[in-house]
């Protein structure tokens, strides 16, 4: 039948289809040439060219279909001339799948030391040698395109909060001046889609400016940024819906940043399509893992002798083939097989809610699918 034969055509641009709706959620698909990425998803942060303590083909198999890479890393270490020459990013991590890049801009401000941001952009030290360096919407571009990436970011600044409305309104429209500037330095390359970013701080006005702005310059996709910052979450989940409707239905929204599992459930069913965060992996690293009953810390003593698997009906032969005695003792000793087991159940855990969303939602059973989900969180281990 014709759907199966992807004519070239096909493959060669950036399409996102809408497969689903369920209330304000959405499921479908972003069609690229290196893959499709299904929507409702979770893209894995892989800061330095790795998801930490994963294999990329684990990283595909437990479901991912794109995975983030790390601007600011990247420039410092081992440098996005050399990532270039050495075929990019994609040859260099060996993940010939999508990969969405950021800009480079809000590691900057965490990050770096003595930065300085002006009209032109940032500039700053880096924290591994001190070296100068200057990241202007240019160069942030300049630098994702050497990567290779699929999905390029615009740089922008994201203000902490809380702030004085005057504050969020200044980094807004140089955000907004600074996304003129990476869309001119972008062009128009098949097959690859620059986002802009929203911004505008709690004040819902700024974001509806913000949006509207944006919208205009006709960008492959809108992420909202300047959440998960410190508000609470029924702050970040207004800002959500006083942005979602000036937002185009027919091209995909992405939430930076977020989140726990109760955050995604929630930001899905106001319309999000894709995220990132690094809680899955780093919390996994530090012995904390998400499952269906719920969090647990495997350094708490009261799993010293728990010869249990975290989850025997998970398809993750971490969650399910291991005793939570041996877990507990790989976290108390800080063992590398700790780390790489617990970012695994992490990782799993938070693809097979993606792909539970998903399900629920092109079965139009979405608030059936996150009450369930709640409940098992509430009821906690078994
Ligand atoms: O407005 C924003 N503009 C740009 N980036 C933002 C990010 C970083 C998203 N992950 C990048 C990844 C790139 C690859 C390496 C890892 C990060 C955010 N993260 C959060 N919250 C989570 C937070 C994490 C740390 C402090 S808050 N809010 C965010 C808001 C913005």
């Amino acid at each position: 039948t014709t759907d199966t034969i992807t004519t070239d055509a096909s493959r060669s641009d950036f399409s996102f289809h809408l497969a689903a709706r369920d209330g304000a959620a959405r499921t479908g698909e972003i069609r690229m040439p290196r893959g499709v990425i299904r929507t409702p998803a979770f893209m894995p942060v892989g800061t330095a060219a790795t998801v930490k303590g994963m294999y990329p083909e684990q990283v595909k198999a437990l479901g991912a279909d794109v995975v983030l890479g790390n601007t600011y890393h990247l420039m410092l270490r081992p440098g996005a001339e050399r990532v270039a020459k050495l075929g990019g990013l994609h040859k260099f991590m060996n993940w010939p799948h999508p990969i969405l890049t950021d800009s480079g801009g809000f590691q900057v401000m965490s990050l770096s030391q003595l930065r300085k941001l002006t009209e032109e952009g940032v500039t700053f030290q880096s924290h591994i040698d001190g070296s100068k360096h200057v990241l202007t919407p240019e160069r942030s571009v300049e630098i994702q395109n050497l990567l290779g990436s699929d999905i390029v970011m615009q740089l922008d600044e994201c203000v902490s909060l809380p702030c004085e409305d005057k504050v969020a309104e200044k980094a807004m429209r140089l955000s907004l001046r600074w996304a003129e500037r990476c869309k001119t330095a972008f062009g128009n390359p098949a097959g690859r889609a620059l986002f802009g970013i929203v911004q505008g701080g709690v004040v819902p006005a700024l974001r509806v400016e913000s949006a509207r702005e944006l919208v205009a310059m006709d960008l492959k996709g809108y992420a909202i940024g300047g959440l998960a910052v410190g508000e609470p979450q029924d702050i970040m989940l207004a800002m959500i819906e006083t942005v979602e409707p000036h937002l185009p239905v027919e091209k995909p929204r992405y939430l930076m940043g977020v989140g726990t599992p109760d955050d995604l459930v929630e930001a899905v069913s106001r319309g999000i399509d894709m995220f990132d965060c690094v809680m899955p992996t780093r919390a996994g690293r530090h012995g904390q893992i998400f499952t269906r009953f719920g969090r647990m810390n495997l350094k708490n003593a009261k799993h010293a002798e728990d010869p249990r698997p975290i989850d025997p009906q998970s398809s993750c032969q971490a969650a399910n083939g291991y005793a939570r005695a041996y877990l507990h003792h790989l976290v108390k000793a800080e063992e590398m097989l700790g780390k790489m087991l617990l970012t695994w159940v992490n990782l799993a855990y938070y693809q097979d809610l993606m792909a539970g969303l998903r399900a629920a939602i092109a079965q139009g059973r979405l608030q059936d699918f996150i009450a369930e989900t709640k409940e098992g969180w509430a009821r906690g281990e078994p």
